[in-house]
Formats: C-alpha cells, sequence, structure tokens
C-alpha cells in the first residue's frame, strides 16, 4: 500500500489525515510531522498514526503532502532537499511531492528539490473532513500520468477531483480553497440576523444550517442554475425579492467579485515572495 507522510499537520494536514483514515486507509500507512510537540502527541493519540521527522519521513513514504503555511516553506525545503536526494542514490523510486500550499507554484519545489523531483500543487479545502473536499490538482514538470493518477485517487477518497493548468491554481484557491470561509462567514451573519429579528441563537442557527444543507443538495441535483433556484423562492411582491433588494442595494454582489479577486492576488502574491532573490514580505 502506498505510505503517506502529511508534513506539517495543522488544520489542513490533520483534515487529510482524518479524511484517508475515514475513507478505509490503514493507520499504518500514514505518517505525519509536526515542529509542535504537544500537537504531534495529541494527533498520534487521536488518529493512532505515528508522528515522525522529517529524515524518516522522506526515507519512509512514497508520497510526501506539504501542508505547511507558505510562509514557512524555506526550511522544510531545506531539510527535505538532502534526504530527497539521499533516497535518490538508492534503488528506491524518489517520493512524489505533493503540495497544498497556497500560492507556491511547482516551479519553487522543482529548483529546490533534487533535480527531476516529481511535484504535483493540489488546492483542497476543509471540508476534507467530511469527505466533502473539492480539490484541484496540477502537474508540475516531472509528474507523470501515473502520479497524477496516484493523487486523483488519494484525494477522490475525501471529495471531488478536477484536474486544472497550474495557472489556474491562484483563481482556484480563492474560489474553492478559501470558499468554504465565505459561506461559513455567510451562515454567521445570517444567524446574527435571526437574533436581530427576535429569535433565539440556537434555533436561528438550525434554521440558517439546515437551509445552507437544502440549498448545496439542490445546486448539486439535477434541479440547475443558482438563477432558476433563487428565481423559484422569489414570490412577486414578497420577502425574498424585499431581501435581495438590500442585498443589491448594499453591493453584496460587487463585494464577492471584490474579495475573491483579491484572494486571487494574494495568492500570487505568496507564490512571489519565493522566487529567487526576492526581498518582499511572505506574511
Ligand atoms: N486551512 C485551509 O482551509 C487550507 C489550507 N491550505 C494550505 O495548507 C497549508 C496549511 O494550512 P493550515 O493547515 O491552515 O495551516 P496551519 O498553520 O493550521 O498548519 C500548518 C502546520 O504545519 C506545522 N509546521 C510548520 N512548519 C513545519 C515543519 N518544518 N515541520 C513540521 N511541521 C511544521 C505547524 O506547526 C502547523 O501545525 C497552507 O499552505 C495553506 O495555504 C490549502 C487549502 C485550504
Ligand atoms: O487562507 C489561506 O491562505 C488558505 C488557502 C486556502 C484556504 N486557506
Amino acid at each position: 500500500m502506498t505510505k503517506i507522510a502529511v508534513l506539517g499537520a495543522g488544520k489542513i494536514g490533520e483534515a487529510l489525515l482524518s479524511g484517508l483514515l475515514s475513507a478505509g486507509r490503514r493507520a499504518s500507512d500514514l505518517l505525519f510531522t509536526e515542529r509542535h510537540p504537544q500537537r504531534a502527541a495529541e494527533l498520534a493519540e487521536r488518529y493512532g498514526v505515528r508522528a515522525v521527522d522529517v529524515p524518516a519521513a522522506a526515507e519512509e513514504a512514497d508520497v510526501l503532502v506539504v501542508a505547511v503555511k507558505p510562509q514557512d516553506i524555506e526550511p522544510l525545503l531545506d531539510e527535505l532537499e538532502p534526504r530527497l536526494a539521499h533516497r535518490g542514490g538508492s534503488d528506491r523510486p524518489r517520493s512524489l511531492v505533493v503540495s497544498l500550499c497556497a500560492g507556491l507554484p511547482t516551479g519553487l519545489f522543482e529548483a529546490r528539490l533534487p533535480e527531476g523531483t516529481s511535484v504535483v500543487r493540489v488546492m483542497p479545502n476543509t471540508p476534507m473532513l467530511v469527505g466533502e473536499a473539492m480539490s484541484v490538482i496540477s502537474a508540475g514538470r516531472h509528474a507523470t500520468d501515473e502520479q497524477l493518477d496516484l493523487v486523483e485517487e488519494l484525494l477522490g477518497s475525501v471529495g471531488k477531483v478536477r484536474r486544472a493548468p497550474e495557472g489556474q491554481q491562484d483563481a482556484v484557491t480563492a474560489l474553492s480553497g478559501s470558499g468554504p470561509a465565505y459561506f461559513f462567514y455567510l451562515v454567521e451573519a445570517m444567524i446574527d440576523a435571526g437574533i436581530l429579528v427576535g429569535i433565539p441563537r440556537a434555533m436561528a442557527a438550525e434554521l440558517i444550517v439546515q437551509s445552507a444543507v437544502g440549498a448545496a443538495t439542490m445546486l448539486r441535483g439535477a434541479e440547475g442554475h443558482p438563477v432558476m433556484l433563487r428565481e423559484a423562492v422569489t414570490s412577486p411582491a414578497g420577502t425574498t425579492i424585499a431581501a435581495i433588494r438590500e442585498l443589491e442595494k448594499h453591493g453584496v454582489r460587487a463585494a464577492l467579485l471584490d474579495a475573491i479577486e483579491a484572494a486571487r492576488d494574494r495568492s500570487v502574491e505568496l507564490g512571489r515572495a519565493h522566487e529567487i532573490g526576492s526581498t518582499t514580505d511572505q506574511g
């Protein structure tokens, strides 16, 4: 069985470990590294997965999933490079490197890791925790079709997967990578509105969350385009159109366009901060 090591077990790293276990992968086929010992101990206890250091991960794993913040990538690459070079000298195939890092191009990994290292860039999202991730994958220069198939299979066990050219990854990051946060933000604001119109918080939360689940299920089903679904809720001289007028007046649609464009731009900036010779802020 393919052995997978998650390098950096924060929010998305944990979501991946948890999702792979729920999908039936054996704990003994998973490893992780985590620089905070207390966090490492908690996760090892919770999931029964072994915490190791980077050299052990590079030695044992077939797939190395990089899940540290883009700002933390440099020291990790420094640590990984000699280990992958060492493994390249043995009979075993070199590990496949899968990056989940927002903004970082496959070219960065290829430039910093031993010549010929296969890299796949992935933008997942946190619904991976419940087997409902949306992941978009792009091959680096040396990744083979078989390696891309392997990554697709891995991520397919924790949600939906699409392939896209790497040039689209910054936009993808802004849409589906960050996307769950926009929905959580909306739900939070709608619950507050429930309080404003006199509904107790717990009940407001139940009404809104179930409406979100129902709406998402309809969107995913055969029912059609979001405009048609919205029109079906919007009665002449009714309540919904009164609300929509306010949303339009407050520029919510324009705010979403600007927000997603800003997220795309930030992803590009995170990548640029790691260009060779760059002195720009990496935060
Ligand atoms: N949180 C999200 O919704 C998504 C995050 N991502 C990407 O995933 C990556 C991780 O994001 P989060 O999980 O949110 O961040 P996080 O900060 O929760 O997790 C990163 C973890 O890596 C550990 N770490 C840092 N350097 C390390 C090293 N050298 N060795 C071992 N462990 C190390 C940190 O202690 C931390 O626990 C980022 O690059 C982000 O762009 C991608 C898609 C969605
Ligand atoms: O906010 C971020 O930078 C990460 C990438 C996509 C979602 N979370």
